[in-house]
């Protein structure tokens, strides 16, 4: 427990004692004389060429991430999914030059999303990866909107620019309503990798009843009713979300704003997929006192999300943390503070499941 640990000693400003030795490590760094000594001495060499290494991609990245965009946006991964090209055939494709081609598929090759096989062009093995991978094109595609609140990162962080990306999710406070069905779709298509996370963290045959609390279009109770074919399923969400979702497949809907309204009884599982980070402290606590008001006794709620990793991973506050100040609401949090939260809300426990992949999403139980 966070309170029964010793007090970390203080320097006599108060300051931990980690900060000294973070900044004699960064003087050291930054001193001329350290670097050329470095780059000198073999196993110095080896470190500095894999900090460059990491420094250059930081620097470059948002250029790799358009080169992947438009191998995605001009048809070519598809085309090359389907079978290799040569140059020529690969410029008909795309509808560009032999030489912009060129630059694209070697720029793509380098990264290895393509590669050059004797007179033909195929995919790599990241290219590969991300035909396989289902929804990640449309999220490329998608991510149009994000690299415009982008381009002016001060103005996103200072709340005065942006606003592309949140207009795709007009439950953003502020945002203009918008057809729901675009992020619907958007959320179908990369709901089969999220719902993969959820089934391999929990055994949900245990249960008799599941509600997807924000479940859109159904699409993550269809593969978890596909696994687990006994189980009534309910689905939560607002009425016009609900209303664009198809009604013949057996789940049960349940339109409400979940900030105000209360959840069906009857459920002795609800589950929260990608939704609580989406909110900010307040609304995210009115969410999980509403499933823990709507449970009995022994019922169980699942959060399954990315969650925040501090120094281990960088999806979480690095891409979800500005994904979200784009989107103008929520932000992500690690596993211990959404089980603060839970306690607020009353669940007695909470449990962290591993997922096969976390950038994807984490998942904790937590047990009323
Ligand atoms: C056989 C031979 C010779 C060689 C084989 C070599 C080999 C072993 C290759 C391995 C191949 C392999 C199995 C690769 C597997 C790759 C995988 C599993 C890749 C998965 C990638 C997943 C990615 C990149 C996921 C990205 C997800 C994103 C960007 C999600 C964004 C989510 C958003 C924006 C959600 C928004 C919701 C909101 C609003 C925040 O709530
Ligand atoms: C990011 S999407 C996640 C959808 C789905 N759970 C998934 O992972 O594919 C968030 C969902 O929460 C729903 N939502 C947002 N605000 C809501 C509210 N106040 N009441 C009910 N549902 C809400 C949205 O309509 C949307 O379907």
């Amino acid at each position: 427990m966070l309170d029964s640990k010793r007090p970390i000693p203080r320097d006599q400003a108060g300051r931990h004692p980690g900060l000294a030795l973070a900044q004699w490590r960064n003087r050291l760094i930054a001193s001329p004389r350290f670097q050329a000594l470095a780059q000198r001495l073999l196993p110095g060499r080896w470190i500095a060429r894999r900090h460059a290494r990491r420094l250059f991609d930081l620097t470059a990245g948002f250029v790799y991430s358009q080169v992947t965009a438009a191998l995605v946006e001009s048809g070519l991964l598809r085309t090359l999914a389907d079978m290799p090209l040569t140059l020529d055939q690969a410029a008909g494709a795309a509808c560009l030059t032999p030489h912009a081609t060129r630059t694209l598929l070697l720029a793509a090759a380098s990264l290895d999303l393509t590669q050059h096989v004797g007179e033909h062009w195929t995919l790599g093995v990241r290219g590969a990866a991300l035909v396989a991978t289902p929804g990640l094109e449309a999220m490329i595609r998608h991510h149009r909107l994000f690299y415009a609140d982008l381009a002016d990162p001060l103005a996103l962080l200072r709340g005065s620019g942006g606003g592309a990306l949140a207009s795709l999710w007009d439950y953003a406070p502020g945002s203009d309503p918008a057809d729901a069905r675009t992020y619907s779709e958007l959320m179908s298509a990369t709901q089969p990798m999220v719902a993969a996370q959820a089934l391999a963290a929990y055994r949900f045959a245990r249960h008799r009843r599941l509600l997807d609390i924000g479940g859109g279009s159904g699409a993550f109770l269809r593969a978890v009713g596909e696994s687990v074919p006994g189980l009534a399923l309910g689905l939560f969400d607002r009425p016009q979300v609900i209303a664009a979702t198809a009604a013949e497949d057996g789940i049960a809907r349940h339109p409400g704003d979940f900030r105000h309204d209360p959840l069906p009884a009857g459920y002795d599982l609800h589950s929260l997929v990608r939704v609580l980070h989406d909110h900010d402290d307040e609304p995210a606590l009115a969410i999980l006192a509403a499933s823990r008001a709507a449970l009995s006794p022994g019922g169980r709620l699942l959060i399954v999300e990315p969650m925040a990793a501090p120094g281990k991973a960088p999806e979480g506050h690095a891409y979800f943390g500005l994904y979200l100040t784009a989107m103008r609401s929520g932000r992500p949090r690690t596993p211990d503070e959404i089980r603060a939260m839970l306690r607020a809300a009353g669940f007695s426990k909470s449990v962290q499941r591993p997922t096969p992949l976390p950038l994807v999403a984490s998942c904790l139980v937590a047990t009323v």
